[in-house]
């Protein structure tokens, strides 16, 4: 591409503030010549602020690669991907762990807490690293606002899966961050854990504003967000807005056949 179509592009892409995440025609190639996948396959889409989007399709279609990608964890083979308004493509690593810690928050399946710490010390360590000190009134209260006021002191072992990721969404929340991203948050749950989880999900984004984007392989879970994409084989195959969980399942079953009939 030349210069000044690239730059044509670019500033047809150029986000409003009324977009808290998006890529443009974004590639993600794993591997060297002769064995490549196309993890993405120029993905376009927008998450808008204050908006909780689940992502979903079958394994192997790209929903943690977009993931990554859309946080920053990951850098596209091509394309751009934007948080608010700042391209990431233009960060150097330095900016790009500083943009992190400032704007975004993550969420993983097996809560990825610090055995070491106490839950008070786990949701602290973002504003320590940020070279911050941390009020011990702060990090108190996002975690009694989580329903964690007695478990400050108590490290992730002494904790039910349950109340361990409360308080990864306690650390992730601690900073306030714009965009809250969730990679299989309620998998290692029971249904009735993992539904308390995405009660807490969905007040995030309707009494804070911020916005949650969240990969699952659940159909209930993915009811709890305002809109479904769906991805197959690292490129979008629609969404469905207020999704119910029975026409999420028949979507995905859809996407299950289809992908069984092109790996055959
Ligand atoms: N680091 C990597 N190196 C090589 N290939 C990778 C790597 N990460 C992912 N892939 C491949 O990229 C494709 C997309 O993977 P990804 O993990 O994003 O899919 P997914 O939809 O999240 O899958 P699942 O639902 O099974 O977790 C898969 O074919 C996967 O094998």
């Amino acid at each position: 591409m030349t210069g000044a179509r690239r730059s044509a592009t670019l500033m047809s892409v150029t986000t409003t503030s009324e977009q808290a995440v998006r890529l443009h025609d974004v590639r993600r190639v794993y591997g060297s010549k002769g064995a490549t996948v196309n993890a993405l396959d120029g993905v376009s889409i927008d998450f808008g602020v204050g908006t909780f989007t689940a992502v979903m399709g079958p394994s192997g279609s790209g929903k943690s690669t977009l993931l990554q990608c859309a946080a920053g964890l990951d850098r596209p083979t091509s394309g751009d991907v934007f948080i608010g308004t700042t391209r990431l493509n233009d960060l150097s690593e330095t900016k790009l762990t500083l943009l992190r810690r400032q704007k975004i928050g993550f969420v993983f399946q097996q809560f990825n807490l610090l055995p070491s710490l106490t839950a008070e010390l786990n949701v602290a360590l973002p504003l320590m690293l940020a070279g911050r000190r941390p009020k011990r009134s702060e990090t108190r209260g996002v975690l009694a606002s989580l329903g964690l006021g007695e478990r400050t002191k108590h490290r992730p072992s002494e904790m039910s899966g349950g109340q361990q990721q409360r308080v990864a969404i306690a650390r992730a929340l601690i900073t306030k961050p714009e965009v809250l991203f969730a990679d299989e948050p309620t998998g290692a749950l029971d249904s009735t854990t993992g539904r308390e989880i995405l009660v807490l999900l969905r007040s995030v984004v309707d009494k804070h504003g911020q916005t949650v984007i969240m990969v699952t392989h659940d159909p209930v879970a993915a009811s709890f967000a305002d809109r479904v994409v769906f991805l197959s084989d690292g490129r979008l195959a629609g969404e469905l807005q207020n999704p119910t969980p029975q026409a999420v399942a028949e979507r995905m079953t859809l996407l299950e056949v289809a992908s069984i009939g092109t790996t055959k």
